[in-house]
């Protein structure tokens, strides 16, 4: 068997970035050549660029009208109104003609009279040069247009052509070669005529490097998948590095499996600067040289591999190209909840951001390396330091941006229980208001109650049940929240129930069966209202948590718990029927709960607010909610209670 990875050393990223951006001369490796000016978009100049013309190249009218000599109108006024024959002292122009000689203004044509017999009037003297664009007023031939590593855009190329460039020397695309290896992996292609089965993977990575490659300014080369074997990999690496790609991407088998044979291959070949980088996802990061060319091990995991390509790809092509380094706008965030973070490696948190009143708050998306869709729903990245162990829910901190600045504005923030209506609301709201997003947090009721108070949310989903009154909510707000205006808006009632795999192999019936020995529970975290609900109910049954298989094995979402039963980790779970229903799951009814809105009153006239209480009267919606199973939608709307 070959012999597992052991990192080298885990890096600091900068020291990372350091070892690897000084391994070489980036300056210097890509080629000049010389190409049209108009098939130079968004190329580099290899060269300082002077225009060879000026523009305008003569004296032009810059108005419609007629052109004159400014002294021969000197004195006319209203008093003293001046007429000039035209063809004489006068001359009509349009926009962009030439002056015709001895001219040197232009009076606009409303500000003339023509008392006919081709003599034109003036009242009021003109001034020498008006309404003319004189020689070279835009480029003087000889000026400096760009200087050398400048990229070009669309208005650049507009200049270049006036200027009478019309061909320049610019540095040719960066070319990277892509290589992806796993045996594990599958073509689209191959996966469109059949679902792929257990160990397959959609190969996706060679599409998500190409992309991020394109977008920093270089042509991808996406070469061949390969196998999981050392000696195969090693001649598709050498061939890519013989090859015109000025850079190497190794992706996956970077880090310590008994198939991940990059840092062996690349070792092999050349050198290896730097294996294992303190930073998460991107860990086993390797930055490697061989016979002069950067290769780079992008890690298997998505996110992972983006953050390599991040924070060592798109630099090294920004070098390249003569380009400083990408850096993204930063606002100052609040956590919408703790963030706790490991010591010692520094954590690239993707966040959902959204303002609420004064505060940016971030509600932190799926940790996972392979979650590639909290990069696709993220708003914002949040950088957790080496040295830190996490970010308190009340302290501001630096995100980056990864989308508008106007995107922020536009969503609405919702905290606390999880509700699979909510997921549709947000759909239902864009169609009313196409700008309009929502980022919602999954942390249980009385979390959701928490950050309403603390103003790190618009409103929140809450069933929280006053095991004496019967009643949802109303007690819990009084007593966490005496002092904050609300309103309680509910959104339906729901079916509540036990999560039970298909055709219930455990002939699960009741609460009690929950105590048996061959039953495995999956819970929901503490605070939730589900959790409250199923505490109250074992409490009347007489039943002991402690007699309970799973009981503490926890999860956040209705759905969470629904896939824990479908893929085994438990027997049976408590939650929404829809959850049973998207799965295809079997369902036990327990009891019908209120499932309210929490809206502090100071939010009930933002837009954002607005828009969602407006949604929530549309018959659509209600239809789209009632299709999902165990819902009455009858009070959708109603005001339930407010202080
Ligand atoms: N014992 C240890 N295990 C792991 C460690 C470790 O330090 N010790 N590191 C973990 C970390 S962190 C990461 S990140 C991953 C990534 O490791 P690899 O680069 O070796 O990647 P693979 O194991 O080959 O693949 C991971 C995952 O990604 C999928 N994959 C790979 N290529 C593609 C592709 N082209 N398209 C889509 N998906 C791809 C692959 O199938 C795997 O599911 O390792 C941890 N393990
Ligand atoms: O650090 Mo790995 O890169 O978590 O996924």
């Amino acid at each position: 068997m070959h012999k597992r990875n052991i990192y080298l050393k885990k890096r600091p990223l900068e020291e990372a970035r350091e070892l690897f951006s000084s391994a070489f001369d980036w300056g210097k490796m890509l080629a000049v050549r010389t190409v049209d000016t108009v098939d130079a978009l968004g190329m580099i100049t290899a060269e300082e660029v002077f225009a060879h013309y000026s523009s305008p190249g003569y004296h032009a009218a810059a108005m419609d009208g007629v052109a004159v000599k400014a002294s021969d109108t000197y004195g006319a006024d209203d008093e003293n109104p001046l007429l000039l024959k035209e063809g004489e002292k006068v001359f009509f122009v349009n926009t962009g003609q030439p002056l015709p000689g001895g001219a040197d203004a232009v009076v606009m044509i409303e500000d003339l009279h023509q008392p006919g017999s081709g003599l034109v009037e003036f009242r009021q003297a003109a001034f020498p040069w008006q309404h003319v664009r004189r020689v070279g007023e835009d480029i003087v031939a000889g000026e400096l247009l760009f200087p050398s590593r400048h990229k070009l855009k669309a208005e650049d190329l507009a200049a270049l052509l006036q200027a009478g460039v019309f061909h320049l020397k610019v540095l040719e695309k960066p070319k990277v070669a892509i290589i992806p290896t796993g045996h594990e992996l599958l073509d689209w292609q191959e996966a469109e005529k059949k679902a792929p089965g257990p160990g397959v993977i959609i190969e996706s990575n060679s599409v998500l490097l190409a992309g991020l490659v394109r977008e920093a300014g270089a042509e991808p080369l996406v070469m061949e998948r390969q196998p999981d074997d050392p000696e195969v990999i090693s001649r598709a690496v050498e061939q890519a590095v013989e090859s015109s790609a000025h850079m190497v991407l190794l992706n996956a088998g970077a880090s310590a499996g008994s198939k991940d044979f990059s840092v062996h291959v690349i070792g092999g070949l050349g050198e290896v600067l730097v294996h294992g980088v303190a930073v998460m996802p991107g860990k086993p990061s390797i930055l490697g040289k061989v016979k002069n060319k950067p290769v780079i091990g992008t890690p298997g995991y998505a996110v992972s591999a983006w953050v390599c390509f991040d924070q060592f790809v798109a630099p090294a092509l920004a070098g390249m190209q003569g380009q400083a380094p990408p850096q993204r706008i930063t606002v100052q965030a609040k956590p919408a909840r703790p963030l706790p973070s490991k010591l010692g490696q520094e954590e690239f948190l993707r966040v959902h951001l959204g303002r609420v009143g004064q505060n940016m708050v971030a509600t932190p998306l799926k940790r996972g390396a392979g979650t590639i869709t909290s990069l696709t729903r993220a708003d914002g990245l949040m950088r957790i330091g080496v040295h830190s162990e996490g970010l308190e829910a009340s302290a501001f901190a630096p995100a980056e941006i990864l989308t508008s600045e106007r995107a922020l504005e536009n969503t609405l923030v919702v905290v606390g229980s999880h509700d699979i209506t909510l997921d549709l609301l947000a759909g239902h709201m864009a169609k009313k208001d196409p700008l309009l997003r929502v980022s919602s947090s999954h942390l249980g009721s009385l979390a959701g109650l928490m950050a309403a108070k603390e103003g790190r949310s618009h409103l929140g989903g809450t069933h929280l049940l006053d095991t004496e009154t019967g009643d949802y909510n109303v007690s819990y707000i009084k007593r966490y929240l005496p002092d904050l205006p609300v309103k309680l808006v509910t959104l339906a009632y729901r079916q509540q129930g036990m999560i039970v795999k298909k055709g219930n192999p455990k002939g699960i019936q009741s609460l009690s069966d929950l105590e048996r020995a061959d039953v495995r529970l999956v819970n929901r975290q503490a605070g939730s209202g589900t959790r409250v609900l199923l505490d109250y109910a074992l409490a009347q049954e007489g039943m002991d948590a402690d007699n309970i298989r799973g009981y503490s094995q926890e999860e956040y979402t209705h759905m969470a718990v629904a896939v824990q039963v479908l893929s085994g980790g438990a027997d049976v779970g408590v939650g929404i029927l829809a959850a049973a229903k998207a799965l295809d799951l079997d369902f036990i009814p327990l009891v019908q709960e209120r499932y309210d809105l929490l809206i502090p009153k100071e939010h009930l006239e933002d837009h954002r607010v607005q828009v969602l209480l407006d949604t929530l009267e549309n018959p659509d919606f209600k239809k789209a909610v009632m299709k999902l199973g165990g819902y009455d939608v009858a009070p959708m709307g109603r005001t339930a209670w407010e202080s």
